[in-house]
């Protein structure tokens, strides 16, 4: 069984995590680095995995090294891995799942040849759902990508993508989850402006966020078209939708998905420390 570890038990440590366990891994398998005392303590006590606050420590034995830290923390974790007895000769592989930063960060410090996979997972990993991207550092065989794409495909959908068009993937499907609560969080608040209550208004928002998920999966037709299925000339969506356009809701996203891609390379220029949050 591949043993993994993960540095850094965040709200992505922890999705990766749980969804692992759910998808059978065995407990045995994973360990986790986590430097707050309070959230180790907490990790351990909820899915019955060892905890460390070194990162060394949990690198020791594992194959494949989750890097699971704040962008501004990726430094301190790459120098503390590299002070570590890294081996690639022993199939060790490291993925990083920090936003902007790039495979070479890495590579550059890590032991010559080190293979390293930069991954945009996104939260609904937790459910099993994650839309998952690779993109391949230089040092990365095709087996090790199989062995990433093997692991992380018990979490979600998994694809491979050039790294150049990675910082557009965080943009999309990376922050994408928080576009959708955002959208959810909305429709609930008017649901309750008009007069329904909020048990009622956020039942009817979840099940037609999750019915209409289901069509754009299934059903092989556009989102254009599933739209335009719902319009009818004259009728309610027409005039819903008349005022979306009026409040500029696609430039809005043109403009918010820009400005997420911008952020993302930004956070993996060299000095910069990234956001005091993820
Ligand atoms: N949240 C999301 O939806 C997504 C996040 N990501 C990426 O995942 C990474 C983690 O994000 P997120 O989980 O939200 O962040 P969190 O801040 O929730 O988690 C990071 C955790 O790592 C701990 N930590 C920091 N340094 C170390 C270290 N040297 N060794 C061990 N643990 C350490 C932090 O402790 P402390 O708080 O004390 O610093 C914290 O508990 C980020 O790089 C982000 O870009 C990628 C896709 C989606
Ligand atoms: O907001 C962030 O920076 C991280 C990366 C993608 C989602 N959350």
């Amino acid at each position: 069984m591949t043993r993994i570890a993960v540095i850094g038990g965040g709200r992505i440590g922890e999705a990766l995590l749980s969804g692992l366990l759910q998808s059978g891994f065995a407990t045995k398998d994973l360990v986790v680095a986590e430097k707050a005392p309070a959230r180790a303590e907490q990790l351990g006590r909820e899915y019955a995995i060892r905890v460390t606050d070194s990162t060394a420590d949990a690198a020791e034995g594992a194959d494949v090294l989750v890097v699971a830290v704040k962008p501004g923390d990726v430094d301190a974790v790459i120098a503390d891995l590299a002070s570590a007895d890294l081996d690639s000769e022993n199939e060790q592989l490291l993925v990083s799942l920090a936003a902007g930063i790039p495979t070479a960060r890495y590579e550059n410090k890590l032991s010559a040849g080190f293979p390293v996979v930069r991954v945009m997972p996104n939260t609904p990993m937790l459910v099993g759902q994650g839309a998952i991207v690779l993109a391949a550092g230089r040092h990365v065989k095709s087996d090790h990508l199989e062995l990433v794409r093997e692991v992380l495909g018990s979490v979600g959908a998994v694809s491979v993508v050039p790294e150049s068009q990675i910082d557009a993937v965080t943009a999309v499907s990376g922050s994408g989850p928080a576009y959708f609560f955002l959208v959810a969080e909305a429709m609930i608040d008017a649901g309750v402006a008009l007069g329904l209550t909020r048990a009622v208004a956020t039942e009817l928002v979840v099940q037609t966020m999750t019915g209409s998920a289901a069509m754009l999966q299934q059903s092989g037709e556009s989102a254009t078209d599933l739209r335009a299925a719902v319009t009818s000339p004259g009728g309610t969506t027409a005039a819903a939708i008349r005022e979306l356009e009026r409040g500029g809701v696609r430039t809005a996203f043109y403009e918010a998905l820009e400005a997420a891609r911008q952020r993302s390379a930004q956070l993996g220029a060299a000095g910069e420390q990234g956001p005091t949050v993820a």
